[in-house]
């Protein structure tokens, strides 16, 4: 069944669907069309629908979280059910050639019974969809059925490493248990809660750090369809959050903790087997940067050594240091290195100024006249050096702004130049002055025909001051070096999505999508026009949504 014969059973603006769940005993049976919120809170029942014709299943996701709810912005607020359903009533337009749908993963689950998660990142992972078709609107969001995450439930306990949490111990055995089983994975995380990519033979997978959190899903229900298993024996536990992913292939590092270097590996549609392209040995360092993502260009794959590395020893740890997995080490400086991907070769590997960034945005190959390649240029979110930006993300700071301290560390458009010529260092500038987005720079994409490319726009989150959190969608024009924020008062947008017109030729045109959570607890989606960056329509949501990280698009045939 389509998306659309689907939401003809219940064409009603906000019709949840039937939810069908594996843990019967936290499900409450409901008169159709309404939620009860836990009697804890002192609410009894909430209409979230319009009529219905069938019950509605809601799986509570236990009594704290009203609690929660009313405290704290709907952006760092657990999900409130399991899944949810129904069409949008849209004000404004939606483009008839946006045929689709928008998937977005992130971390939307963050206690556990009465237990509540540290870091932003440890949040179980929530799949929300935008089903764009003939102008119309359906949206769902579900929670991914990782092991982990199902585990938490069953057990009423956190069960596996997350990124920042750990399973509690009952002894010293215990604890001497899981750290054996770390060196295998067993004890590792699959929440896979940072993103979603759709690859080139139609399946889609969620992903995470962990290789074990690679969980192919349905688009349509959202359903966690199972592992993706990579049948290579490459081995290693982790990769980038990030792999560039084509029609054509799925490019990713995995680092080697061991002997400090990483992996630059290759997998074609159709296939589970990832291949070497090549390895980078780490300049510096005892252990390899950390690799949440990283650029490519036509020709070249661009291997980050950020000084903020892997640190096996807080792997180990039962309580997190503020850097979490992680160890900041200026001395052992930074560096940028680029392999061919057609022989794996080093062409160079330069060192940079010290840099600290989740997200590079995109690289191209500059030219001299005579079409020689002479530099590459490599743009990311750079946080200035700055690695308290990963403890800011923890949920009691995202949680505690009081709407007047100027709490965000500032972060800009690192344009990085690595020269071919063999120089030994690169440089580092700011792409535009960073006041033009408000010193806030994360959560970018770009027109996806440009990757490798020389390109002009990209799309991202900025800030407007004072705030603790990106709180700007920003069209960043590269060339002009100029910037144009979106901003409502008190809402936090999730990644400014790029979708490209069908037919285009201006690298601009097409819509930008973004999930809008508000200050009342309120969500909507939200579409920009790419050129213009101004609203094309909005649509409100049954209830807000917590903040998500990355999504893809999957057009529909
Ligand atoms: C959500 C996000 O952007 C990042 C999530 C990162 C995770 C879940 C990292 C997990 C890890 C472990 C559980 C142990 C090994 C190290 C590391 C990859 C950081
Ligand atoms: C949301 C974020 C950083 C915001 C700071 O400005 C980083 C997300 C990283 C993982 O995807
Ligand atoms: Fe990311």
């Amino acid at each position: 069944m389509d998306s659309l014969s689907l939401s003809g059973i219940c064409r009603h603006q906000f019709s949840p669907i039937t939810m069908l769940d594996f843990n019967q005993s936290n499900h409450r049976i409901e008169k159709a069309g309404f939620v009860r919120k836990p009697e804890k809170g002192g609410l009894t029942i909430t209409q979230v629908a319009s009529p219905l014709r069938r019950p509605v299943i809601v799986p509570s996701l236990d009594n704290e979280t009203v609690d929660r709810r009313d405290r704290n912005h709907v952006a760092w607020t657990s999900v409130r059910q399991e899944r949810w359903e129904g069409e949008l009533v849209v004000q404004g337009e939606i483009p008839l050639w946006l045929k689709g749908t928008y998937l977005r993963n992130g971390p939307g689950l963050w206690h556990i019974e009465d237990y509540n998660f540290r870091h932003l990142f440890d949040g179980y992972a929530t799949l929300v969809k935008l089903q764009f078709e003939n102008g119309r609107l359906i949206a769902g969001h579900r929670q991914i059925e990782s092991e982990a995450y199902k585990a938490a439930r069953k057990n009423k306990k956190v069960c596996f490493r997350e990124f920042s949490e750990v399973p509690k111990y009952e002894n010293f055995m215990a604890y001497v248990g899981d750290i054996a089983k770390l060196f295998s994975g067993a004890s590792l995380t699959d929440n896979a809660n940072t993103g979603v990519v759709k690859l080139g033979d139609g399946r889609v997978v969620c992903l995470t750090e962990t290789q074990k959190g690679s969980l192919v899903i349905d688009p349509n229900s959202l359903e966690t369809l199972g592992r993706l298993e990579y049948s290579d024996s490459l081995g290693g536990l982790i990769h980038s959050a990030h792999p560039i992913v084509t029609d054509a292939e799925f490019l990713t590092l995995l680092p080697d903790l061991v002997n400090p270097g990483y992996l630059v590996v290759r997998m074609e549609p159709g296939t589970n087997e990832r291949k070497v392209i090549g390895r980078v040995n780490c300049r510096n360092g005892p252990a390899p940067g950390w690799v949440h993502s990283f650029p490519v260009t036509e020709h070249y794959v661009v291997v980050p050594e950020m000084p903020l590395r892997y640190c096996a020893q807080n792997l180990l740890r039962a309580e997190p240091t503020p850097l979490y997995k992680f160890e900041w080490h200026p001395e052992s400086k930074a560096f940028l290195h680029v392999m061919c991907k057609a022989s794996g070769k080093i062409v160079a590997s330069v060192e940079v100024p010290l840099f600290v960034t989740f997200h590079f945005i995109n690289a191209y190959e500059e030219e001299d006249e005579d079409g020689r390649v002479t530099a590459i240029i490599a743009d990311c979110c750079e946080h200035n050096a700055d690695a308290t930006i990963l403890d800011q993300l923890r949920l009691q700071n995202l949680r505690s702004f009081n709407g007047k301290d100027d709490l965000l560390p500032d972060a800009r458009v690192g344009r990085f130049t690595i020269p071919l010529d063999g120089s030994p260092c690169g440089k580092l500038e700011s792409a535009l002055e960073p006041d033009e987005h408000g010193r806030g720079m994360d959560m970018c994409s770009i027109n996806p025909t440009k990757l490798g490319k020389k390109y002009r726009y990209a799309y991202a989150c900025g800030a407007q001051r004072p705030c603790h959190f990106p709180n700007t969608l920003t069209k960043l024009d590269l060339v002009k070096k100029k910037a144009k924020n979106w901003h409502e008062a008190g809402a936090v947008p999730s990644e400014p999505f790029f979708v490209a017109r069908p037919g285009a030729t201006e690298e601009d045109d097409g819509a930008v999508i973004s999930l809008i959570s508000e200050k009342n607890g309120n969500g909507y989606a939200l579409l920009l026009d790419g050129s213009t960056f101004e609203e094309i329509a909005r649509a409100k949501l049954p209830y807000g949504l917590p903040y998500g990280l990355h999504g893809c698009w999957v057009p529909k045939e």
